[in-house]
């Protein structure tokens, strides 16, 4: 009978991690995959009977890490929505929490990589185990954040294919376009360069080719940036929302109020009506100014930065051109 249930869970925990690398040996069967041998990735660690019953089982991944790396492990978790006791892995458990489906914010990729780098670097035995809920999008963000932070990869996106690669059978790791864009943020630094949360102004978004979003009429655009909440949770905070008929433009026009935005930014689009969201994007002004073309407009200087379809959470799963055409952009 306990066999019997066992099985089961396994199936479960099968088509729960769907096409993530689970780890199979000595006994073992995890949603866990090696990085590289000092960087584990896994899905989380559930101490709760029930979701141990389709996720790891917190008392299989301590007896993994136990028996593979005892004494020379240090968990990290990167879930905002969820934890558990860390004297279960005798404390020696850090939180870098942040949103899911969500980049984490440029400061905690820094310090994320200095605490993984300083652990690393205490002993040649130690490891790293990251783990979000699935242990994949955010856990691969930092991962790959930390892959160009110790050069073991020279690039972002050296450092993206490589992790999809290791954690994924269909080379799908960090998808999300806004966690890609944060990776490659954060590589940008590594020549030493030092970030500073800069201001700039918006007074104008537009949106082209808006075919899709012109069949929806009256959309809701709201421009958040982030903010530690008193329960020290992240929050995107809502600067301002503004109605967009998209049957008369496709332009919100702020030039006669522009609206002033630092550091991380997300720009989202939600049905006026169900308030389902279309889709948003998170950028950070810091390198916003680096990335984006520069027009003088008397003795101002204006940046205009260009996203495409790809590059917008939530348009780039249109892969077939259902609800977004091919050109999606916003300037
Ligand atoms: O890409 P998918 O569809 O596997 O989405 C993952 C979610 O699966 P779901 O859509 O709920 O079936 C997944 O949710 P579940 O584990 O299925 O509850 C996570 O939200 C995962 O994000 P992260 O790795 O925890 O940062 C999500 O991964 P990202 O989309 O954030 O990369």
């Amino acid at each position: 009978m306990a066999n019997t249930i066992s099985i089961m869970s396994n199936a479960l925990r099968n088509v729960v991690s769907k096409k993530r690398i689970r780890y199979k040996e000595k006994g073992f069967n995890l949603d866990l995959s090696y990085i590289c041998p000092k960087i584990i990735a896994m899905g989380y660690p559930a101490p709760d009977i029930i979701e141990g019953i389709y996720r790891n089982r917190l008392e299989d991944v301590y007896k993994f890490m136990e028996e593979n790396h005892g004494g020379h492990y240090r968990i990290y978790n990167l879930c905002q929505e969820r934890s558990y006791d860390i004297n279960k892995f005798h404390g020696n458990v850090a939180t870098y929490p942040f949103e899911d489906h969500n980049p984490p914010p440029i400061v905690l990729m820094q310090r994320f990589c200095q605490d993984v780098e300083s652990w690393l670097n205490r002993d040649p035995l130690n490891v790293v185990a990251v783990h979000c809920k699935a242990g994949k999008g955010r856990t691969g963000t930092m991962i790959c954040a930390y892959l160009v932070h110790s050069k073991f990869l020279n690039t972002a996106d050296e450092a993206l294919a490589f992790y999809d690669e290791k954690r994924t059978i269909d080379r799908k790791g960090v998808t999300i376009p806004s966690q890609r864009r944060y990776v490659q943020y954060y590589s940008n630094l590594i020549p030493d360069i030092h970030y500073e949360v800069v201001s700039l102004y918006i007074s104008e978004i537009r949106f082209a080719e808006a075919n899709y979003l012109h069949n929806l009429g009256t959309v809701q655009c709201s421009i958040s940036d982030r903010q530690e909440s008193a329960s020290e949770k992240l929050k995107a905070h809502e600067l301002k929302t503004w109605p967009i008929d998209f049957q008369k433009t496709s332009i919100l026009d702020l030039t006669s109020s522009p609206l002033m935005v630092s550091g991380d930014i997300k720009v989202e689009l939600t049905q006026k009506s169900s308030r389902k969201m279309i889709c948003s994007f998170w950028v950070n002004t810091f390198f916003m100014q680096n990335d984006a073309a520069r027009i003088l407009d008397g003795n101002t200087v204006k940046f205009m930065h260009t996203l495409n379809k790809s590059e917008i959470d939530g348009a780039h799963k249109d892969k077939d051109h259902k609800s977004f055409s091919e050109d999606f952009k916003i300037y």
